[in-house]
């Protein structure tokens, strides 16, 4: 019989048997994946699953719900816009991290599903379908799981993803928890009338503004407080906190949590966008990528820059005091921390840039070679998914 595997302080499994069962079965607590079989497995994930897809309007448009070999959605527009993301324990998130088998899976969910929903939002499309695949280690308490799909239909219930359903998965074992969530989509319009424009990197021309959407640093601030347990990853901010210990705390949630903003995609194709994507992978990096991808020179305005950085000097000021030789670079973690699924877009110098949208710089043509210009910090790198 598999034990639990070790997530800090879990109660030693014997006593934890006798306790409550888990939420959402009939089965004791602390019981795992792998003494309980894939088909008990899939009827607790199922009965969170069917739940939030049984509510109007996303029961509209799944023609045929999970349960069969596949599923079948209702389509409105002849385009759909598709995206895949892995998540990996060790690689993007530790179990370590938290004591309690729940918030685990319930952390490890949301931030699936709020990569993926990420993505889509970046191309300009509303979020209409998961397909969520799971590599489960046997050791694994069925509580984590069972958590999982909570996380994953909260990140859905989010402004701008209310119609997203999930629409079917697969459960596998390996000895690592990954989550593969595959996103389906269909293109905003600017307006009822118009023709769908997917938000694309290529776009970017010069004399475009460059602009982000959301705060940019903080997972990779969270990242650094959580592995030096300074912040706990569940740490959210809270009314009655004092400002410090609230943004301690958003940076953890931007970490284990992501909520990105997804009403911005439509709001960027609303108000003209010429091109975009999220920032996982790091501000320069991926800036890099826009750039390539419009043949462009992307130069960023260090005053903006600075107020990015600002905040978070006061987060690494903490983590010097309360954790002995760290080391924090906030300008790095703005430039090359990752993980923000904030939205990089350009507009045209005319436009008026959309609410929740900051300026962050300018498109200029380049002279020779399409790249960044960021004051002297151009040189850094950002996460590579297999060299870290
Ligand atoms: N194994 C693969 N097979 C086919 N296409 C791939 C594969 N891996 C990546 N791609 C494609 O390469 C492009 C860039 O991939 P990347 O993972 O960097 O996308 P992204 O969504 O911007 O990044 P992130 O994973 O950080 O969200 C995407 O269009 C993606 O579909
Ligand atoms: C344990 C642990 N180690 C490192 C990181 C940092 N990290 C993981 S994935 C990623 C970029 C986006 O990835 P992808 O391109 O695959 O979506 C970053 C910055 C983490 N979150 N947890
Ligand atoms: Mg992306």
């Amino acid at each position: 019989m598999a034990e639990p595997r070790e997530i800090r302080t879990r109660p030693e499994p014997d006593v934890a048997r006798d306790a409550e069962p888990c939420a959402g079965t009939e089965e004791p607590a602390g019981i795992t994946v792998g003494e309980v079989g894939e088909d008990r497995v899939l009827a607790a994930v199922r009965a969170v699953i069917d739940a939030h897809n049984a509510e109007e309007p996303r029961a509209a448009g799944l023609a045929l719900p999970p349960g069969d070999d596949a599923a079948v959605l209702r389509l409105a527009s002849a385009e759909a816009v598709l995206s895949t993301d892995t998540m990996a324990e060790g690689q993007d998130f530790r179990l370590s991290w938290w004591s309690d088998p729940v918030a685990a899976g319930r952390a490890v969910g949301q931030k699936a599903a709020a990569q993926n929903l990420s993505d889509l939002n970046a191309m300009g499309a509303e979020p209409l379908a998961l397909l969520v695949s799971c590599t489960l280690p046997a050791d694994l308490p069925l509580a984590a799981v069972t958590a999982l799909p909570e996380g994953l239909t909260a990140a859905c219930r989010a402004p701008g993803a209310g119609r997203c359903v999930v629409a079917g998965g697969d459960l596998g074992s390996g000895p690592g928890l990954a989550v593969t969530i595959t996103a389906v989509g269909e293109p905003w319009r600017p307006e009822p009338s118009a023709a769908a424009r997917p938000l694309r990197r290529d776009g970017a021309r010069p004399g475009d503004v460059l602009a982000i959407s959301g705060p940019l640093g903080r997972a990779a601030a969270g990242l650094t407080l959580i592995e030096a347990g300074v912040v706990a990853p569940d740490a959210r901010p809270m009314r009655g906190q004092s400002p410090q210990e609230g943004l301690l705390a958003a940076c953890a949630a931007a970490q284990t949590a992501p909520s990105p903003d997804l009403t911005s995609g439509a709001a960027a194709v609303r108000a003209g966008a010429t091109a975009g994507l999220d920032v996982s992978d790091g501000l320069l990096r991926d800036a890099r990528r826009l750039a390539a991808a419009s043949d462009v020179a992307l130069e960023f305005d260090p005053a903006a820059l600075e107020e990015e950085v600002e905040p978070l000097r006061r987060v690494a000021e903490t983590l010097r005091r309360r954790s002995q030789g760290a080391r924090p670079d906030p300008r790095a973690w703005v430039l090359s921390g990752g993980e923000d699924y904030a939205l990089l877009t350009t507009f045209g110098a005319a436009a008026e840039l959309p609410e929740g949208f900051r300026r962050l710089g300018t498109v200029r043509a380049h002279d020779g070679a399409p790249g960044v210009d960021a004051g002297g910090s151009e040189g850094s790198s950002g996460w590579d998914s297999l060299s870290g």
